[in-house]
């Protein structure tokens, strides 16, 4: 049933606070994988999400090769005994097709260039010392040696990348030499971002006194940006009806609807019931964190709904923590893994909150430090633009010393060991 809260809105929903950790989990739980995929030229899938596993479609190499310029021989299982005087009976350049060795010769072959047939042996070009159409091999030549054996690399058949991996360029080398084409990834997870108030104007519109202007909503979009992402940001004033349309209108083409702002306790702070009204429901209704304690989270339709407080640090910060792992749920893959830093400052978080701090992460010998950066209010920006990740400090009773390990979210996200 519909509840009255304390300003006699009506509205619908849960309203404790979660734990930080609650949160994160709720907000994996609401992005199920969209399922949809699409096919793409592998040259254009860098970042984008493998939909299903690849087996080698042929081996790589795909034939012996040589390994560098000189002359193939064949030199059976031992190094002569003393220095062969050989003629040069041919020349395989790269690309050229495979010939056979002429028995008792040497054939002029250069790097990745097919190795004659009977050759068992490349000797590099200045091991070797050429008179005219002769060649002398000295007894240090190492039989077997500067050939790459077919499939040594990569044999037929094998699985050589796994659905849910993010495409990197090297991934695009492999599928390429391997001759595929297409691939089939994650079709792009769609975001809007709807940032609300009435006060906001984009740079270029007049700033009346007491105007400001919309930087959330550009902030969000390049925080979020990646490929197989697609984004599309809008505006809305702070009335409940034209709130509650913005949000019926986009939460049928989106996969994941945030909102900026609206999310406190003023008389203007419409998003929770314009939720309600679009037809949408929370989970969550507030966190025990600073910044961002009114975060919400819930669902319209189809869509995953993240409610981001106004102040910029608590919509930055809670885009790292929630929705980055969100949209890694909704693309089928694993959300990336927080780092472990010492901490190079000394504070007293609350206990009853997860404190969200900016920091610079450095490495010093084999260790990775995180310094506080700025000074505290989820209002500025500066300190996010000294710093390069958000420290996750759980609530504690004790101050937390320098010293101490803290888990923190890159705001540029590091990848390893990428799912397969
Ligand atoms: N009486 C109370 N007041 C506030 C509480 C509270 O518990 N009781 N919580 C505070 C906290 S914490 C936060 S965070 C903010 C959240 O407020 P809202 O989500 O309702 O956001 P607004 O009040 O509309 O704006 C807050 C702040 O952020 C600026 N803002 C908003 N949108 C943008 C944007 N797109 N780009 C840049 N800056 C933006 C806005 O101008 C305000 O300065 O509430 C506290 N108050
Ligand atoms: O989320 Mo608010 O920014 O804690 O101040």
């Amino acid at each position: 049933m519909a509840k009255a809260d304390p300003k006699g809105r009506c509205f619908e929903g849960p309203r404790q606070l979660a734990s930080f950790d609650t949160a994160c989990r709720v907000a994996l739980a609401l992005a199920a994988p969209t399922g949809r995929v699409e096919t793409v030229p592998v040259a254009a899938a860098g970042g984008r999400i493998l939909a299903q596993s690849i087996q080698a479609p042929c081996s790589l190499p795909r034939f012996d090769q040589a390994a560098m310029d000189g002359y193939a021989v064949a030199l059976g299982a031992s190094a002569p005994s003393s220095p062969l005087l050989l003629p040069v009976s041919g020349l395989t350049e790269s690309g050229d097709p495979p010939t056979s060795l002429v028995p008792q010769s040497a054939h002029r072959v250069r790097t990745g260039a097919a190795l004659p047939d009977g050759a068992d042996t490349v000797v590099m070009q200045e091991q070797v010392l050429r008179r005219g159409d002769l060649v002398r091999i000295g007894g240090d030549a190492r039989p077997g040696t500067h050939i790459r054996r077919a499939g040594e690399d990569v044999r037929q058949g094998v699985e050589i990348l796994r659905a849910g991996r993010e495409l990197r360029w090297s991934d695009i080398a492999l599928l390429t030499a391997l001759g595929v084409e297409r691939v089939s990834v994650m079709a792009p997870i769609r975001i809007g971002i709807l940032a609300t108030g009435s006060e906001l104007r984009r740079p270029g519109e007049g700033l009346m006194p007491g105007a400001i202007y919309d930087s959330n909503s550009p902030m969000l979009s390049a925080l979020l940006t990646a490929p197989g992402i697609e984004i599309v940001a809008t505006r809305s004033r702070d009335d409940l009806a034209g709130l509650t349309r913005s949000i019926e209108a986009l939460a049928g083409s989106v996969d994941l609807l945030l909102t900026s702002a609206g999310m406190s306790v003023g008389e203007k702070d419409h998003v929770r019931e314009a939720l309600v009204q679009a037809g949408g429901r929370l989970e969550i209704d507030k966190v025990a964190m600073k910044p961002g304690k009114p975060l919400s989270l819930g669902q319209i339709g189809t869509a995953c709904f993240v409610g981001l407080p106004g102040n910029p640090q608590a919509a930055a910060f809670c885009a790292l923590a929630f929705v980055r792992p969100m949209m890694a749920a909704l693309q089928g893959r694993v959300p990336a893994s927080r780092l472990t830093a010492e901490a190079a400052f000394h504070c007293h978080p609350r206990s009853d909150r997860t404190e969200l701090v900016p920091v610079r992460l450095s490495i010093a010998g084999d260790r990775l430090t995180a310094r506080r950066s700025g000074r505290e209010g989820s209002h500025r920006l500066m300190p996010m633009v000294d710093s390069d990740a958000v420290a996750i400090l759980p609530g504690r009773e004790t101050p937390l010393c320098a010293g101490m390990l803290v888990e923190a979210i890159p705001f540029d996200p590091l990848r390893f060991g990428n799912g397969s």
